[in-house]
């Protein structure tokens, strides 16, 4: 098996401020794109809301709020774990994207705590700690029922920076011909 490198903080990584265009401490982040399971108002998706928070240090960070559903269940009456995994992806994606476009998940741990009841509310905090050229170091928390609820879950997660040609060499030419990409662009990056 290859060992993944480590999530640890570098001694050299800077503070990852808010990028200027970027929404403002108390605004809501907008769905980023209308069919993402995270983000969007979906009948199968996450329903994720996110806010922008303040933070200490200038970092960005955000909160969000995600009310755990019946057909989220694994175990009877519970989230299933790997939709815990799946949400502090959309909310680390999420303050990432506060910093800089396109970011990628490149790694993401997660240690679940608590069990997390279905009917209950997950709210989220996601924050980077820091970024070192193309990578951004994250870090998240998940409580139950109230902002400062008792930790169910936390998350350690590295972005990456990467350009568009990613995605134009990578998803399906027919999603990217509907966003408006020109067909002739898309043949571009992948000659
Ligand atoms: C026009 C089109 C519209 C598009 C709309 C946009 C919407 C956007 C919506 C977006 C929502 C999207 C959100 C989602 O849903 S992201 C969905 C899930 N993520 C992915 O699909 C990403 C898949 N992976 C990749 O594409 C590549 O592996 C990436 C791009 C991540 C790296 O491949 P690349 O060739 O670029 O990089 P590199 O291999 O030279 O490595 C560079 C450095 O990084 C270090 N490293 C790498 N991997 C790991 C790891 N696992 N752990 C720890 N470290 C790792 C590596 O050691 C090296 O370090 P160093 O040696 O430099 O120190």
């Amino acid at each position: 098996m290859v060992a993944s490198p480590s999530l640890e903080l570098p001694a050299e990584a800077t503070v990852a401020e808010r990028h200027e265009k970027a929404p403002a401490v108390g605004e809501r982040i907008p769905v980023h794109s209308a069919v993402c399971f995270g983000c969007a108002d979906l009948p199968h998706g996450l329903r994720l809301e996110s806010w922008v928070t303040d933070d200490e240090a200038g970092a960005a960070a955000i909160s969000s709020r995600m009310v755990l559903r019946e057909e989220q269940q694994g175990a009877p009456g519970l989230l299933h774990g790997g939709l815990l995994t799946a949400a502090f992806d959309e909310v680390l994606g999420s303050v990432v994207a506060l910093v800089t476009r396109p970011c990628v998940t490149a790694r993401l741990e997660t240690d679940f705590r608590a069990p997390m009841p279905i009917g209950s509310t997950l709210w989220l905090r996601g924050r980077v700690d820091g970024r070192l050229g193309r990578k951004l170091y994250v870090s998240g928390r998940a409580h139950l029922d109230a902002p400062d609820g008792p930790v169910v879950g936390t998350a350690s997660a590295l972005f990456l920076k990467v350009e568009m040609d990613h995605f134009l060499r990578n998803s399906r030419p027919e999603d990217l011909e509907a966003l408006g990409v020109p067909a002739e662009r898309i043949r571009a990056a992948r000659a």
